[in-house]
């Protein structure tokens, strides 16, 4: 039976876990904090829980204009109740994972793991655990998948204090809501958590080092979410490093490199992750970790080492759950003598849960815009589709993208209260290399968002197509 140890039981950890004992592996996995790892205790999970009750209170912000008015006018937040709901949500969460993968016949120890083999090159590993309770032992694995996931990273003049200067983690033990909240950093996490407090009512400043929000992300999406940033008074401070950030009497002082000072009740420090690669031993194993500490691994999971495999945060490829799960699924796959396919980033959909919310997948805009990519591309604004306009609904798009002679779909941007939802039709597309003429030709209900997405196929029909 082969032995595989999993360091880390994250989406990347325990998905791994489960196919390793589909396939009748000896399965242990050994996890810091709990299963479900950071992406289901303080990442993932609870920031989109706490999202949810900013969508609840987003989505009173038209029901004048459809003529439903609030007795009392304020709309306010119980803090206690959404943090409790946060944290209840990911500890049940965690709950379910653990016995669903116990129940499958994984072993899962809750403590440190790490690499003790007695030097680099042997066949088979060693992988030292320190329980959190009882005595350190070590386990003999003909496989090792690292599972570590990654830590946010700390800027050394804004250490986060728990109180005023925090990171995401720390979020959900305030005992009521910042009266100010500087935003630093406007990757993904930080327009999420700057969309969420300014819907929860809390004034926002987003500190961004570059000319716009979502610097990574679709410009044309970006620009929609400054539009309603706008319009509910949360400004974004452009070209804005941030080198340190004090405590003041009344809060936070954010000191720009540039000289400027942004004064705010609290800072959340958005200003990325660190993969937790220092202090596992990875030396023992003669593996090198790359640039920013990430461990460098092929299309199946595998490291430079024989018998060791990396998945998820670890490895910096495409920081996503979905894609730590498929990696550490693949990875146990190939161990195992499965046949599998590496894994194709290019059909990735992603979502941003900002208000509305940017999904993506597939090419980029700016990948067609620099002639890397050729495609053809239209798109719609929602304000052109009737249910849009039924709901009140003004800011957001659907972009499509095609092959310019073939149509197949390579790409797709929606803009939407319920994007995550609607780019699964073009996400489909991409994956299974249909063109706008099957978009075109499929039925969409009439008034649906989705209809957009269907018009979106038949505008890039042409006139060929139609007439072959
Ligand atoms: C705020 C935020 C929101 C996000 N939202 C989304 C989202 O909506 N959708 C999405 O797809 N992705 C989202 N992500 C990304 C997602 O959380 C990560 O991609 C995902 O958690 C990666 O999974 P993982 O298994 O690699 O690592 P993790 O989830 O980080 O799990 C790794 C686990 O390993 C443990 N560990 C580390 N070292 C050891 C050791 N030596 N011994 C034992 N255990 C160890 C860690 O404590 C941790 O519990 C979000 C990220 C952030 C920061
Ligand atoms: N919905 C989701 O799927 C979701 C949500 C959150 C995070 N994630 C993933 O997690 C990964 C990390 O995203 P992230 O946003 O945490 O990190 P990031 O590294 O993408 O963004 C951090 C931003 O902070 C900026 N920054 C760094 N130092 C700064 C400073 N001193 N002052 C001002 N700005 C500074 C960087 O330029 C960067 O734009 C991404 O791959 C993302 O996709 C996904």
């Amino acid at each position: 039976m082969t032995k595989i140890v999993i360091m880390g039981g994250g989406p990347a950890g325990y998905e791994a876990a489960l196919v390793a004992a589909q396939h009748a592996a000896d399965v242990t996995v050994i996890e810091r904090h709990g299963l479900g790892g950071a992406c289901v205790l303080s990442d993932c999970v609870p920031s989109k829980t706490f999202i949810a009750s900013s969508g609840a209170r987003a989505a009173m912000h038209g029901l004048a204009e459809l003529g439903i008015v609030l007795d009392k006018g304020e709309v306010g937040v119980d803090l206690p109740t959404v943090n409790g709901r946060v944290k209840g949500l990911a500890v049940a969460q965690s709950a379910d994972i653990r016995a669903r993968v116990q129940r499958e016949g994984v072993r899962v120890i809750i403590g440190e793991a790490r690499f003790c083999d007695e030097e680099p090159g042997l066949a088979t590993h060693k992988v030292a655990v320190t329980p959190s309770s009882g005595d350190p032992f070590v386990l003999d694995a003909d496989v090792v998948l690292v599972a570590t996931g990654a830590t946010p990273r700390v800027l050394p003049g804004a250490v986060p204090d728990g109180e005023r200067i925090l990171d995401w983690r720390q979020l959900y033990d305030l005992p009521e809501l910042p009266e100010h909240l500087a935003v630093i950093g406007s990757g993904v996490t930080g327009a999420e958590f700057a969309s969420a407090y300014t819907e929860m009512g809390v004034k926002v400043t987003l500190v961004s080092s570059r000319d716009r929000v979502l610097p990574h992300e679709d410009a044309d999406a970006a620009a929609v979410l400054e539009e309603v940033f706008a319009q509910r008074g949360t400004s974004v401070a452009k070209h804005a490093r941030a080198e340190r950030v004090e405590r003041t009497e009344k809060g936070v002082a954010v000191k720009l490199t540039d000289g400027r000072i942004i004064e705010a009740s609290h800072a959340l420090m958005t200003v990325g992750s660190v993969p937790n690669t220092a202090d596992i031993g990875l030396e023992k194993v003669g593996i090198e970790p790359g640039p920013g500490g990430f461990i460098a691994v092929d299309r199946v999971s595998r490291t430079s080492v024989p018998g060791v495999y990396a998945a998820g945060d670890c490895t910096g490829v495409l920081m996503l759950a979905s894609v730590a799960s498929m990696q550490g699924r693949i990875a146990m796959w190939h161990a195992l003598g499965e046949g599998v396919a590496p894994i194709k980033l290019k059909t990735v959909a992603a979502n941003v849960f900002t208000h509305p919310e940017i999904a993506t997948v597939g090419i980029s805009q700016q990948a067609i815009d620099s002639g890397e990519v050729p495609a053809r591309t239209i798109m719609l604004p929602l304000a052109t589709n009737a249910r849009a306009k039924m709901e009140g609904l003004r800011h957001g798009f659907v972009k499509l993208f095609c092959r310019p002679a073939t149509g197949v779909v390579v790409g797709g941007v929606v803009v939407a209260p319920t994007a995550s939802e609607l780019i699964l039709p073009i996400a489909l597309a991409v994956q299974n290399q249909l063109t706008v003429d099957h978009l075109a030709l499929t039925f969409s209900v009439y008034p649906s968002l989705s209809g957009s997405i269907t018009e979106a196929g038949r505008q890039l029909m042409r006139h060929d197509d139609l007439v072959d």
